[in-house]
């Protein structure tokens, strides 16, 4: 294994003073690093110093607003009403006063080295160290962007640039946006309108992209602006189901801003964007089709209540967890008003789980063949095997062990490898006895190549990245 180190990010710390928080995503954002050196793993694990989490430990309570929770005001005098303070609610909402910037969800290396942590609201993009872990601050963007409050989690990032999508709440649309390597400053090279009639866009957590072009999904799943102004969480969090207004799709060209295509096509859910790639049915050189492939939930948004804490606590040993699929879809690109969603793989044979996926980073947006993402092993109540699909094939190759969680499978590529799944897949994997250790599977035989036993139990955690030494 070649030296690095890979460092992973997620939610870890799930309740403040005597209050538990709701929800998975909720979680004050905790890293975590296996640095390999030599042939050993040195660990080491950390809280993000986020202004949430700060503020949190000073005063003893939830201070911002997070996934699922909102700060309950502070009762200074019972008996004075202010009868103001419903606009002030809003107003702070609004103004992104009272969002959150725990950064919990993901960590990003910049094609200029630096290590970026980040979830859904723009004021949580947050520098770390990556040896260290301490934080170094916030990621000031000097384009006047940032009034939009949220980004998509995932932005694309490459050696030389980062992509990503900014959705408006008020005139509902995403801003495709793009950031040169060493540069704070994003350009808008793009936007798109919603076409359904809805208030809100559909949420994006996640997109693709491929060599030319910009992959923009537009969910059933809207943002609602009810359901942001709510104290207490709906099923749907701030989010509402929509499918009568349509499920979309669009793609922008990445040189011209240009949206070339936007189709209908059938209700879906996703989280996360596997990868997506063009294809060229007529062998002239000129695209015909983008194909784009997700975690896909059978458009079922019920996953998103079962993560819910006290679900996947109570739940445990029960066969609840909703179907998943890879979900692929086939945009054409010749004015076609409708795009088709297909199974890529039957999903049997990932036990009918899949999310937390990552690929060979080599072939983004390229076509390719290989997904490693967590699937399962019935009965369960959340993803618990490890899985390898081979979408050519269609075959699969599963890793579980009882008893047992797996965070996101991380590829890494061998330096110098010539084939897609010449590598190591690393996962961080909880135990049913509260310990977790640290797992590394050949990339091509998705067979166990070393383990490491932390000397406690780690949370369960979400996306990470590779840093390389250099
Ligand atoms: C951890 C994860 O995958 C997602 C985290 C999402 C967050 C923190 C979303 C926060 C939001 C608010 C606090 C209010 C506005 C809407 C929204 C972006 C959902
Ligand atoms: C944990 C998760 C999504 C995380 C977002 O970043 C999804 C799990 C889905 C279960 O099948
Ligand atoms: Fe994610």
């Amino acid at each position: 294994m070649q030296n690095g180190t890979y460092l992973r990010n997620g939610p870890g710390l799930w309740n403040i003073g005597d209050h538990d928080f709701r929800h998975l995503f909720d979680g004050y954002s905790t890293l975590v690093k296996l640095q390999f050196d030599g042939g050993r793993i040195f660990a080491g694990h950390r809280l993000l110093e986020s202004d949430a989490y700060k503020a949190a430990k000073k005063h003893n309570r939830l201070c911002y607003r997070e996934f699922s929770e909102t700060p309950k005001p502070v009762i200074i005098n019972r008996n004075f009403k202010n009868p103001f303070s419903g606009i002030g609610e809003i107003v702070r909402l609004f103004s992104g006063e009272s969002l959150t910037d725990n950064a919990n969800t993901g960590v990003i290396k910049l094609g200029d080295g630096r290590v970026m942590c980040l979830t859904e609201t723009q004021k949580g993009s947050i520098l770390v160290d990556h040896e260290t872990l301490e934080t170094i601050g916030k990621f000031e963007y000097e384009d006047g962007l940032s009034d939009h409050m949220i980004q998509s989690a995932h932005p694309i990032v490459t050696e030389t640039e980062m992509w990503t999508l900014i959705p408006d709440l008020v005139k509902p649309g995403y801003r495709v946006v793009r950031m040169e390597a060493g540069s704070n400053k994003r350009e808008v090279v793009g936007r798109v309108r919603c076409r359904s009639g809805s208030w809100g866009p559909g949420w994006v957590h996640s997109f693709a992209v491929t060599e030319n072009y910009v992959v923009i999904p537009e969910m059933p799943l809207r943002y609602s602006v009810k359901n942001l102004l709510r104290a207490e969480p709906t099923p749907l969090y701030k989010f509402e189901w929509c499918p009568q207004d349509g499920a979309f799709l669009h793609v922008m060209s990445k040189l011209t801003g240009e949206v070339v295509a936007s189709v209908e096509v059938p209700a879906y859910v996703t989280f996360h964007f596997i990868n997506a790639y063009e294809e060229d049915e007529n062998g002239d050189g000129k695209a015909t089709v983008i194909i784009a492939d997700c975690c896909e939930h059978n458009a079922d948004t019920r996953i998103l209540d079962m993560l819910r804490l006290h679900t996947l606590r109570s739940s445990h040993g029960h066969d609840v967890l909703p179907d998943a699929r890879i979900g692929r879809f086939r945009i054409p690109l010749d004015g076609s008003k409708y795009g088709k969603l297909e199974t890529a793989v039957e999903a049997e044979k990932h036990g009918r789980a899949m999310d937390m996926c990552s690929i060979n980073p080599l072939y983004l947006g390229q076509k390719y063949r290989y997904v490693y993402a967590c699937g399962a092993k019935r009965p369960c109540n959340f993803p618990n095997a490890l899985s390898k699909v081979d979408i050519l094939e269609k075959k699969v190759k599963n890793w579980h062990e009882h008893g047992i969680i797996p965070s996101e499978p991380f590829f890494v590529p061998r330096p110098g490898a010539t084939h897609e799944d010449d590598g190591v897949v690393i996962s961080i994997v909880s135990e049913e006895n509260g310990g977790s250790f640290a797992i590394l599977l050949d990339g091509s035989s998705f067979e166990e190549i070393a383990r490491a036993k932390f000397p406690y139990g780690l949370p369960y955690g979400l996306h990470g990245c590779w840093i390389p030494k250099p």
